[in-house]
C-alpha cells in the first residue's frame, strides 16, 4: 500500500535526516516509527505519506493515504462535522460546496470512531482525546486505504490512549495500513507488528517490533537503562518496557526498578 524506495532527506542539502531507506507496508499492517527527539520521525512519516517530498528516492501509494498531524488547533469556530467535511475536499471541485453524499461520508467517518454524539459540538471545546478522534475521522472521510499519524496518543490520559489504540487496531483489522510515530514504547509493543527505529541518519532499522525493541537496543538508543519483560494483565502476558529514570522512586519502587524478569507472570 505504501512503498518507499531508497528515500533520503536533507533540509539544507548538508545534513542528512535519513539516507537510503526502503520500506513497504501491506494492508492491515501497523508500523510504529520510534526514536529520540529530533531524529526525523515526523520528516520520515511526512515523506512516506506524500505530504512532503523526500530529497531523493521514490514513494509509491496504491491507495489514498490519510495524514493526521501531531496536534491541531483552530482559531475559528468549526463544528466537528465541518472539520470532518474538510476531509472531503478532494471530492469537491474548485468553488464547489459539499453535497449530501459528502455529508453522509463525513457522518459515517464520525460514527466509525464512536463520536457521533459530538458531531455538532465546537471543535475548540473538545478534550484532547476527542479532538484526536475528530482528526482520525477527518482522515477517514478522505476514503483513505492507509493512514499516517504523528503521535496520535501524545498528551492523552490512559483511557484516551486506549481509545486511540483500539480505533487504530480496528482499522488495521479492517485492512487499513497504518504508520504512526510515538514516544510510547509500549504503544508500539501493543499495536505495531513492525517498527522503524531511527537510530541515526545512516542507521534506520525496520523489523518485527518484539525483536527490535530489546533492552540493549533501547538502552543504547535512549541513553538510559531500559529493561524489557512481561507482566500479566487480565491473564494476558503483556510485553513491557521499564526505563530506569535514575531516581530512587518511592516505597517498594526501589525494588521494582530492578530489571523486569524475562517472564514474571502471576
Ligand atoms: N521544515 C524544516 N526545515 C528545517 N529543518 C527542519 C524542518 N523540519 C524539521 N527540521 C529539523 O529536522 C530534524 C528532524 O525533525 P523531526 O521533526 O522530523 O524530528 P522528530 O523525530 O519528529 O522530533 P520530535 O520527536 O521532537 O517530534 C530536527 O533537527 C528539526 O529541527
Amino acid at each position: 500500500m505504501i512503498k518507499a524506495d531508497q528515500i533520503s532527506h536533507s533540509y539544507d542539502g548538508d545534513r542528512w535526516i535519513f539516507r537510503d531507506v526502503s520500506v513497504e507496508l501491506a494492508p492491515g499492517h501497523v508500523m510504529a516509527v520510534l526514536g529520540p527527539n529530533a531524529r526525523g520521525k515526523t520528516t520520515m512519516i511526512k515523506c512516506l505519506a506524500g505530504v512532503q517530498q523526500a530529497s531523493s528516492g521514490s514513494v509509491a501509494h496504491s491507495v489514498h493515504v490519510g495524514y493526521v498531524p501531531q496536534s491541531h488547533s483552530t482559531a475559528t469556530s468549526f463544528a466537528v462535522i465541518e472539520m470532518v467535511l474538510m476531509g472531503r475536499a478532494r471530492f469537491i471541485r474548485a468553488y464547489g460546496t459539499p453535497q449530501a453524499a459528502d455529508r453522509a461520508a463525513a457522518m459515517a467517518a464520525i460514527e466509525r470512531v464512536g463520536i457521533g454524539h459530538l458531531a455538532h459540538r465546537d471543535f475548540r471545546g473538545l478534550s484532547g482525546g476527542e479532538r484526536q478522534m475528530v482528526l482520525i475521522a477527518r482522515a477517514l472521510a478522505t476514503e483513505c486505504g492507509a493512514m499516517v499519524l504523528d503521535e496520535p496518543a501524545s498528551a492523552l490520559d490512559l483511557k484516551n490512549q486506549a481509545r486511540v489504540l483500539q480505533v487504530l487496531h480496528r482499522l488495521a483489522d479492517e485492512g487499513m495500513a497504518i504508520i504512526m510515530t510515538t514516544h510510547h514504547l509500549d504503544h508500539a509493543l501493543r499495536i505495531a507488528d513492525t517498527t522503524m527505529l531511527i537510530v541515526d541518519s545512516d542507521d534506520i532499522r525496520v523489523g518485527p517490533t518484539t525483536e527490535l525493541l530489546t533492552s540493549d537496543t533501547l538502552s543504547a538508543l535512549y541513553g538510559l537503562p531500559i529493561a524489557t519483560g512481561y507482566v500479566s494483565v487480565r491473564d494476558t502476558d503483556q510485553h513491557i518496557t521499564v526505563p530506569d529514570f535514575g531516581v530512587p522512586g518511592t516505597g517498594c519502587a526501589r525494588q521494582c526498578l530492578l530489571p523486569v524478569p524475562q517472564k514474571a507472570v502471576a
